[in-house]
């Protein structure tokens, strides 16, 4: 029997599609380690509640060593009670055509009464990680919403796109993902994401000397880009397990730290490094130690296509941003 108290987790839109493969695997202790009990708090809307009572079943029928409790709600202020982590997973996803933008009207409501609820109950020390998208701008919202809160606790998920630019690049170059270190993701979980190989290496060797610049330019950086719309496309649905699997990635680094040599990319709250507007959530490369991020400093953006694609979207944030004014106290 294990010895450490129990945290609390809570995961939103429980019932979906993404939540359907991440769960099992926080129960298992994937996410927060195997000696680490956890009671799952799971938030659905009113009419998924008996899908929700489901997948409890199924959780229960696990019989999971880890699992110390499991609270079924729609009401965010019981879910979030006490709680250490929360993974704000419930929104709309996008179909074929659509951006992510596209879903702000639906989803950034959702995302302002959750903030409220976060900042009444969560723990002072809750680590907030958004899914559901737009990601960046929900947790701008959640954040905002939260005035009690460190807003270094509210965080946007870009692990996903990290783990594909990871992935491409050793497909290229004939290695593996354990040979990448250093990759990042600049900005929004978008098209406008910049996938930077500028620090990144494989085997050691600079990335880029090893990959034609055109390929770097014309068919990695859009292919990263564009990796969510085309499994839309292909599956009919958009990603779930691999976004299940970066999520737990996400929390699993922020709880217990990065890789020595290596750093993550994560969406957070910019403070005016590298020139981003203070305030936005945006993705940099990020260590993670003693269950704080910090990000990375000193990587090199000085050649102008780094700092064109840095502004970018930095101004696609911005924009969002303003699109959702109202729901900024
Ligand atoms: N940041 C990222 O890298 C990624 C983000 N996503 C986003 O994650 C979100 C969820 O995706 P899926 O699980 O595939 O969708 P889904 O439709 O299968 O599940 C969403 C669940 O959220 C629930 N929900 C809706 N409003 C809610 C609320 N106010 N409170 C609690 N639950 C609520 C729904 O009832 C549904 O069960 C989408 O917005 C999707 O675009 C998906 C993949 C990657
Ligand atoms: O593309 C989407 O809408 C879902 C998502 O965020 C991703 O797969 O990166």
């Amino acid at each position: 029997m294990s010895m450490k108290q129990p945290l609390r987790v809570a995961v939103t839109g429980a019932a979906g599609n993404i939540s359907y493969a991440m769960l099992f695997r926080i129960a298992s202790g994937e996410m927060l380690g195997k000696d680490q009990p956890v009671i799952l708090q799971l938030l659905e809307i009113t009419p998924a509640l008996d899908a929700l009572k489901g997948v409890v079943m199924e959780l229960e029928d696990c019989a999971f060593p880890l699992l110390a409790g499991i609270v079924q709600t729609d009401d965010a202020t019981v879910a979030f009670k006490d709680v250490d982590y929360a993974l704000l997973v419930g929104a709309r996803p996008r179909g074929p055509g659509m951006e992510r933008k596209d879903l702000l009207e639906a989803n950034a409501a959702i995302f302002s009464a959750q903030g409220k609820a976060l900042n009444e109950v969560a723990s002072r020390d809750v680590k907030v990680l958004v899914v559901g998208n737009p990601a960046n701008t929900n947790a701008l919202i959640a954040q905002r919403n939260a005035p009690d809160l460190d807003p270094r606790n509210f965080t946007a998920m870009t692990r996903l796109d990290h783990n594909r630019a990871m992935a491409q690049l050793a497909g290229k170059t004939d290695s593996t993902v354990n040979d990448v270190k250093k990759m990042i993701i600049w900005g929004n979980h978008s098209s406008t994401q910049y996938p930077d190989l500028t620090a990144c290496t494989v085997n050691g060797k600079p990335a880029l000397d090893l990959v034609d610049r055109d390929w770097y330019e014309n068919t990695y950086i859009p292919e990263v880009q564009q990796r969510g719309a085309a499994i839309i496309k292909a599956r009919g649905a958009s990603s779930a397990a691999s976004a299940a699997n970066a999520a737990i990635a996400h929390m699993r680094t922020w709880a217990l730290g990065t890789d020595e040599n290596d750093w993550v990319s994560m969406g957070v709250y910019s403070n005016g490094e590298y020139g981003i507007a203070k305030g936005l959530i945006y993705s940099f490369p990020c260590t993670c130690s003693n269950g704080d991020w910090s990000i990375v400093d000193g990587v090199d953006v000085s050649s102008d296509f780094s700092k064109e694609k840095m502004a970018a979207t930095e101004q696609e944030l911005s924009e969002e941003r303003d699109a959702v004014a109202h729901l900024l106290p």
